[in-house]
């Protein structure tokens, strides 16, 4: 039925709702034994995409696979994967307990599977509460208790942090490593990208429907990594000399100062010294993951540099800084000049818009 590699492909995955176009040429795979990062500001498109996933939204376009296969194709879902969606409703009058039972007849596990996933998400005392009475972190551990029910090989989660308190969030962040270290696959959605890095292998950003970003998060790290600005007596002869000495990512400031890349200290203090141009001070420009996920998903920012069609940054993936024509993008850019647009009717617009919404579309 299906192939049971655990793999979650999505391959150029659209969805127009009306004149929103809430995800478009979506492209991305997600292997056994990680976790990848899908992440992407309020109304990026997210929820969409795993809903597609999920089979609760029919695609314009595109594919969405887990196991090789679409969702409705999985034979028992609940045993292939385990989901949780936001705004997972439950009967209110309900206890935890009773809650899993009916789910795992559903899907045809026994009640002790009930009582393992209870204690596996923390609630073991909270088994005879009824629901209604819960916290959000509380609700949020019952969806994924919910969703752990089949055993799943792969755990598709929609903003999983969300109403966690600190210590909530740092269970999950355990939690979802070692599911992954199992040989599992996890894809996790957030909006918040210090929320999730700690936990993830590999991250995809999206913004107005589209990849902003797909890769190691490593790699997107390396981008950021820290490079040193030089005051010198001679900004031009040490530009030569540092590129005489075979450094490639070196440039002038605006401020008169030399920006350079992939070397340290020691070696521009070496350099200069040995081209004679006297240094007056050098400071490191630390990463900061954090304001380029910022960039990356503010449209904002995007309008006013679009990297062309396909284009590489200066220096390969991976190699420069937002702003300077650096660009951590590891695929060609589908259609790179809609992606910086506005969606209709507005961004925060169309933040608000999902609001009230639910069920297959
Ligand atoms: N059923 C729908 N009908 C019309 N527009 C929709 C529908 N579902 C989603 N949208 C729109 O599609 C876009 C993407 O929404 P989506 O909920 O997928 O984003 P998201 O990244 O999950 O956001 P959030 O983090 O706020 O949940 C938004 O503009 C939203 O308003």
């Amino acid at each position: 039925m299906h192939d049971g590699s655990g793999r979650i492909a999505v391959h150029d995955l659209t969805k127009q709702f009306g004149p929103v176009a809430a995800v478009q040429n979506l492209s991305f795979t997600v292997e056994p034994g990680t976790v990848t990062g899908f992440l992407g500001p309020n109304g990026a498109g997210k929820t969409t995409t795993l809903r597609m996933l999920l089979g609760l939204v029919t695609p314009t376009a595109g594919t969405a696979t887990i196991n090789g296969r679409p969702h409705d194709q999985l034979g028992n879902p609940g045993r292939v994967v385990g989901a949780v969606l936001e705004n997972e409703g439950f009967h209110p009058k309900r206890t935890a307990r009773n809650h899993l039972r009916v789910y795992a007849a559903a899907i045809g596990v026994p009640d002790q599977r009930v009582e393992e996933v209870l204690n596996l998400v923390g609630l073991g005392t909270a088994g005879d509460r009824k629901a209604g009475g819960f916290s959000l972190g509380m609700r949020q551990r019952l969806a994924l208790a919910t969703a752990l029910l089949g055993d799943p090989q792969v755990l598709v989660l929609d903003e999983p942090a969300n109403g966690l308190d600190p210590e909530g969030i740092a269970w999950l962040r355990t939690f979802l490593r070692s599911y992954a270290s199992q040989g599992r696959t996890v894809l996790v959605s957030s909006h918040l990208l210090s929320e999730v890095e700690q936990t993830i292998d590999q991250v995809v950003i999206i913004s107005a429907g589209m990849t902003r970003y797909y890769g190691p998060l490593e790699q997107l790290r390396a981008s950021q990594r820290s490079r040193v600005l030089v005051q010198s007596a001679d900004a031009n002869g040490l530009v030569t000399a540092l590129q005489g000495a075979g450094l490639t990512q070196v440039e002038p400031t605006q401020d008169g100062r030399v920006a350079v890349s992939g070397a340290t200290v020691q070696q521009i203090g070496d350099i200069s010294a040995k081209a004679s141009i006297a240094v007056y001070g050098m400071e490191e420009e630390k990463a900061d993951l954090e304001k380029l996920f910022f960039q990356l998903t503010s449209p904002q920012y995007g309008a006013t540099t679009p990297p062309a069609y396909g284009q590489q940054p200066p220096g390969g993936f991976g190699g420069g800084y937002p702003g300077q024509g650096g660009y951590p993008q590891q695929q060609p850019y589908q259609g790179a000049q809609q992606q910086y647009q506005t969606p209709p009717g507005g961004y925060q617009q169309a933040g608000q818009q999902q609001q009230g919404w639910g069920g297959p579309q």
